[in-house]
């Protein structure tokens, strides 16, 4: 069934100082979707003067309003901006679907509402947040104090472009700073429409900022370059943190990042297969394999090998590769031309290395616009082969036998980096003892993307720098200072 498509695209303004503004240039660009390949608007393309004039109003709002409004206060503007998401949901959802080609259930059914819940959570949590006094018997009494970090720059990818702006947003705006963003160049609908409720939540002019652009010389480089912005949390590749990181070191930022991931999906033979099909189905195509945490390395202990196989294969060939208004519409579309190709090619490779394609690896049939790939499951690969090694973000998984739990350990870790890994067992002695060999920041045992916000997340090696979640977050988007009373 298709649903009725109420929202119409917006065109994407610089939001500075609590106004929506043009570039001083009047340069722009086009928004395409990608499941159509139509232009669905304009977007303002900032640089160097956007990124300049909105710092400056960061700056100034950081030491003023700002800065009186108590905790209690701001906990209340932090729910409000929660409570309008929500009202806005089926807005919100709508153009997230059109900007990035995800089904519109998907964003209205998970996107969208935990947008609304990361303002929700940090608004209740940050009431709670306390500090340490040590007493040092009667000579002194130590005690620290937290204050914002400053001016936050926040750089996002377009994957899950509302939810991961405010899951670093809500806690950025909870301690007190202020921020400049810059939303990823293909997905700047969402974001643009959070303004306009920050806004109407009551958050001061010049303490949410947002610069439209793109990455080294535009506006993704000018905030990571500038000199007046204290912190930089960024979601995105690694090779652009590393870029990030060089541009920020001459001022010396604070930083947290999320980057990508190739993480293991681990299948031992006594695991209950019909609950890991279902679940490896999410982890391995939601959202068209377009999320950092995807299993997209499949390793299956040889007994239960062949039974998966061909329970997985089975179920993934009745996915509906579709247009993302439809309801049944399982895998939508790609984000953009550019990514659709580098997926294929990587389907490519797997080809030439002389690999099985057992479902999908091409576009589904009816389709002459939009970036649509069939999911795709590949098997025979060796475990050098590029499709084993690197990040495809897209809807293709490898799948490998393994004889021994030592053996699929090393070969989990055998992997730069280090986001995420799932471990499918019901031997609660052996998850426990796997889960702790795992190079990786998040692990779940029969399960996948459970959250809890409280939780630390991020990766090792080169899947991010830091944590967030609950006082994870709190740390980074705070300084500490320790006061020392001499008695
Ligand atoms: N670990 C996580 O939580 C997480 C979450 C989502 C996505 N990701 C990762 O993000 C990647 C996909 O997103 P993407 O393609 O948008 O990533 P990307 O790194 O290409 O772009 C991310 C953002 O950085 C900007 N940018 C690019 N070059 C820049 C530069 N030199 N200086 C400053 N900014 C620059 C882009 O304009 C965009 O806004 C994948 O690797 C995925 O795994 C990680
Ligand atoms: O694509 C990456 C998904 C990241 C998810 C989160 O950051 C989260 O759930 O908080």
């Amino acid at each position: 069934m298709q649903v009725e498509t109420k929202v119409k695209a917006i065109n994407c303004l610089h939001f500075i100082n609590g106004q929506f503004v043009e570039s001083q240039n009047k340069k722009s660009f086009e928004n395409i979707n990608p499941a159509t390949e139509e232009v669905l608007g304009t977007v303002a393309e900032g640089g160097k003067e956007e990124v300049d004039y909105a710092v400056a109003a960061a700056r100034r709002a950081l030491n003023g309003k700002w800065k009186n409004i108590t905790t209690g206060e701001r906990s209340k503007i932090l729910r409000r901006i929660g409570d309008l998401i929500l009202e806005r949901q089926e807005e919100f959802a709508r153009l997230e679907s059109l900007d990035t080609g995800k089904p519109f259930w998907l964003a209205n059914s998970i996107d969208i509402p935990r947008a609304a819940y990361n303002f929700h959570f940090f608004a209740d949590y940050m009431i709670s947040v306390n500090t340490d006094a040590n007493q040092q018997d009667d000579q002194a009494i130590h005690y620290s104090y937290r204050r914002p970090v400053g001016v936050v720059g926040i750089i996002k990818p377009w994957n899950l472009p509302l939810l991961l702006l405010t899951w670093k947003l809500a806690p950025c705006l909870a301690m007190g700073n202020t921020a400049v963003i810059k939303p990823a160049e293909w997905t700047p609908m969402t974001a643009t429409l959070l303004m306009e409720i920050c806004k109407e939540a009551g958050v001061p002019d010049g303490v949410v900022n947002l610069v439209h652009g793109f990455g080294p010389n535009s506006a993704g480089g000018a905030i990571s370059e500038h000199p007046d912005i204290d912190a930089i949390s960024f979601i995105g590749e690694p090779g652009t943190g590393s870029a990030i990181m060089k541009a920020a070191a001459s001022s010396l930022k604070k930083l947290s990042f999320e980057l990508g991931g190739k993480n293991p999906n681990i299948i031992f033979a006594d695991s209950d297969l019909d609950e890991v099909v279902e679940t490896t189905i999410k982890s391995s195509f939601i959202n068209q394999g377009e999320v950092c945490l995807c299993g997209s390395r499949i390793y299956v202990e040889r007994p239960a090998y062949e039974e998966f196989l061909k329970k997985f294969v089975e179920k993934v060939k009745t996915l509906k590769v579709g247009k993302p208004e439809n309801e049944d519409t399982k895998v939508g579309a790609l984000i953009s031309k550019e990514h659709y190709d580098r997926v294929n090619s990587y389907i490519e490779i797997a080809r030439n290395d002389g690999a099985n394609i057992l479902t999908g690896g091409k576009r589904p049939e009816g389709f002459d616009k939009g970036y649509y790939l069939e999911p795709t499951i590949i098997t025979g690969l060796d475990r050098n082969s590029r499709c084993v090694r690197e990040e495809i973000f897209g809807p293709v998984v490898t799948v490998m036998p393994f004889d021994m739990e030592e053996e699929v350990i090393v070969q989990a870790n055998d992997s730069h980096y280090g986001l995420s890994a799932t471990i499918w067992t019901n031997d609660l002695r052996r998850a426990h003892r796997v889960a702790h060999q795992i190079e990786a920041g998040i692990i779940w045992v029969n399960t996948w993307f459970l959250r809890d916000l409280r939780t630390p997340f991020g990766g090792m090696k080169n899947s991010g720098i830091g944590r967030t979640g609950g006082m994870h977050s709190i740390d980074f988007y705070s300084e500490l200072s320790n006061i020392t009373i001499k008695l």
